[in-house]
């Protein structure tokens, strides 16, 4: 079986839990078809008995038949409409749960190859297309498949001779039909995917929004913005023409052949071969029939299509984790920040032939300040993302209380660190909602004390909404100091033994440098504290400092000592660590 047919067989899995439902819509829907075949007989009924008879009692019996036929289909459509719709909105929710929880606990190597950009639209785009097809193309199908056998069988049983002449016509009116359908939906797909490209790049411009006007850049993107507007009203202008020439097309051969019929057909009623009613009925199976055969040709289009989203979601969903925690994981005694590089060795998973880690061994010691310095590029910020297992080692070990990280609980060794980033990551949401993200049962007290001991309390204060002020997408409206000192203040809430510093490379008004410089002391203080830095102040107080280059430790020691014995590090002090503060 192909990976396709298998993803949809997986996606079918996912009804499982919801037979009762999925019964209900089936007896709606044959309920409804069974219906819609029978009214034919009413109408059948009506004409011969009803109108042919001149008797006003019988007109009123089958006249109340067929209202009582529709108050049933009613019924039963309103049932088939909420549950089949209820089904596709409750299985795309349950998958888009799925993916989400799957894919945000797997390995971060994983988006570096596969463009989040490109993942969110399959989130969105094909789970649509899913929800239209499990919420209504399927029950479209099936109830028009019923009604395509059913209406087949009452066309026979109606008239035999009639039903061969339409079952030889039917080929005449569908195939031109489905070759202009086919065409509207080439179209219509290139247009979505037009539409699709004038939305990224609006996203793309206006989330660049400074650099684009910074650069003058806004004449281009107006132009280039325009060329994209052009080209998808252009294939929307095909559709659309391509469509009314479906309709018109349709019209005259549906109707065409309806008169045809009424051709034949009147004459046999006029011969006395058949009855009114007979012919009043066959027209009605025959335009059954008709659209029936329309509408399953169509919807066979969608399947397959959703069948692609269905293998693209699938082939999402079980996206192996390279890193997680091991079955059995040992026990992590209280940490201290006793941790032990020995002779590790890495290269990134998407460059496996650049060793940018390269038998590097280090040990910190408790309650420390630890600067890693380096040329730009020597694999500091890596050190960290190896502590904090985004990647895995490729050769030798890194350890935790004694413990190689490997064979920890992956929350438990995150856990015991706070990450302060060189660009710190805030949420869209308030301050204090930020304060809260690794700490959500932090007391007010608590909070204060922590924004306080970052210099950042008087700051909030001072806001309109104070703690509950909106931050923008990624912490907008703050200045680079303030977004730090939040941080700050965020990892002091943590309050986790070991705390990871990327010092910002940007420079930051004298006030605002030391406001930070203080508040990473306070942070550090009772903690062992690794920081990647950048300022002369920090290497100058930090209790040593390891150099490294090209991935290897170059050299270990206080600021007076390395300035005596390397090199490296004297030219890297007097050229790059900024003075500032
Ligand atoms: N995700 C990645 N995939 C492949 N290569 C990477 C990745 N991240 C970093 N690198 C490469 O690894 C090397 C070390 O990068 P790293 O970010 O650790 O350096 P750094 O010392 O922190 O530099 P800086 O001070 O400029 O931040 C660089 O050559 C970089 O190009």
């Amino acid at each position: 079986m192909s990976n396709r047919w298998q993803a949809v067989l997986k996606t079918a899995a996912f009804l499982k839990p919801y037979k009762s439902s999925m019964g209900f819509s089936l007896l709606a829907l044959f309920l409804t078809a069974g219906i819609t075949l029978s009214i034919g007989q009413g109408i059948r009924l009506l004409v011969d008995r009803g109108f042919a008879t001149q008797s006003p009692e019988l007109l009123a019996q089958y006249v109340l038949i067929f209202l009582m036929l529709v108050v049933l289909l009613a019924i039963g459509t309103f049932t088939r409409y909420y549950w089949v719709t209820w089904l596709g909105e409750r299985v795309i929710a349950d998958i888009r749960r799925k993916v989400f929880a799957h894919l945000i606990d797997l390995h971060p190597g994983f988006f570096e190859t596969n463009r989040s950009l490109e993942i969110q639209s399959r989130l969105t785009a094909d789970m649509t297309l899913l929800q239209s097809v499990v919420g209504s193309s399927i029950s479209v199908a099936l109830r028009n498949l019923i009604m395509l056998i059913g209406g087949v069988i009452l066309l026979f049983i109606t008239n035999v001779k009639l039903t061969i002449i339409v079952m030889l016509s039917i080929p005449l009116v569908i195939i031109p039909i489905l070759l202009f359908g086919r065409r509207v939906r080439l179209l219509s797909r290139q247009s979505q995917d037009k539409v699709a490209t004038v939305g990224a790049y609006v996203g793309e411009m206006l989330g660049q929004i400074k650099t684009v006007q910074a650069y003058n850049h806004q004449a281009v993107d107006k132009i280039h913005f325009n060329q994209y507007v052009e080209d998808a009203f252009l294939i929307a202008r095909q559709r659309t023409l391509q469509r009314a020439w479906l309709i018109a097309v349709v019209i005259v051969l549906v109707f065409g052949a309806i008169g045809v019929m009424l051709w034949i057909g009147g004459m046999d009623v006029i011969e006395d071969k058949i009855s009114g009613g007979e012919l009043a009925a066959f027209i009605f199976y025959s335009i059954i029939v008709g659209s029936a055969a329309g509408s399953v040709s169509e919807v066979l289009g969608d399947l397959q299509r959703a069948a692609g989203a269905a293998e693209r979601t699938m082939e999402l969903l079980e996206e192996p984790c390279q890193i997680y925690s091991p079955a059995n994981p040992c026990q992590l005694p209280v940490v201290t920040g006793n941790i032990v590089f020995q002779q590790i060795c890495f290269a990134y998973p998407s460059r496996p032939e650049i060793q940018v880690i390269n038998d590097f061994s280090l040990t910190v010691r408790l309650g420390e300040t630890l600067a890693l310095v380096g040329l730009s590029g020597a694999g500091k910020s890596t050190l960290f993302d190896l502590l904090l297992r985004f990647y895995d080692i490729q050769s030798g070990s890194i350890k935790l209380e004694g413990i190689d990280i490997r064979d920890l609980d992956l929350s438990d060794l995150r856990r015991s660190f706070a990450l302060v980033s060189q660009n710190p990551a805030l949420f869209h949401g308030s301050i204090e909602q930020n304060l809260r993200y690794a700490h959500p049962n932090a007391t007010n007290a608590e909070i204060e004390a922590a924004t306080k001991a970052a210099f950042i309390h008087d700051f909030i204060l001072s806001l309109p909404q104070g703690y509950q002020t909106n931050l923008g997408d990624t912490g907008l409206g703050l200045s680079g100091g303030q977004k730090q000192r939040l941080a700050i203040a965020r990892a002091i809430l943590v309050d986790a033994p070991i705390l990871l510093l990327d010092e910002a490379t940007s420079a930051l008004d004298s006030q605002s440098e030391s406001w930070v410089q203080q508040a990473i002391t306070r942070l550090s203080a009772d903690r062992t504290t690794l920081v990647i830095a950048h300022r002369l102040s920090t290497v100058v107080t930090a209790d040593r400092i390891a150099l490294i280059h090209h991935g290897h430790l170059e050299a270990l020691g206080t600021h007076a000592e390395l300035m005596k014995s390397s090199d490296l590090y004297a030219r890297l002090a007097m050229s790059r660590f900024q003075t500032s503060g």
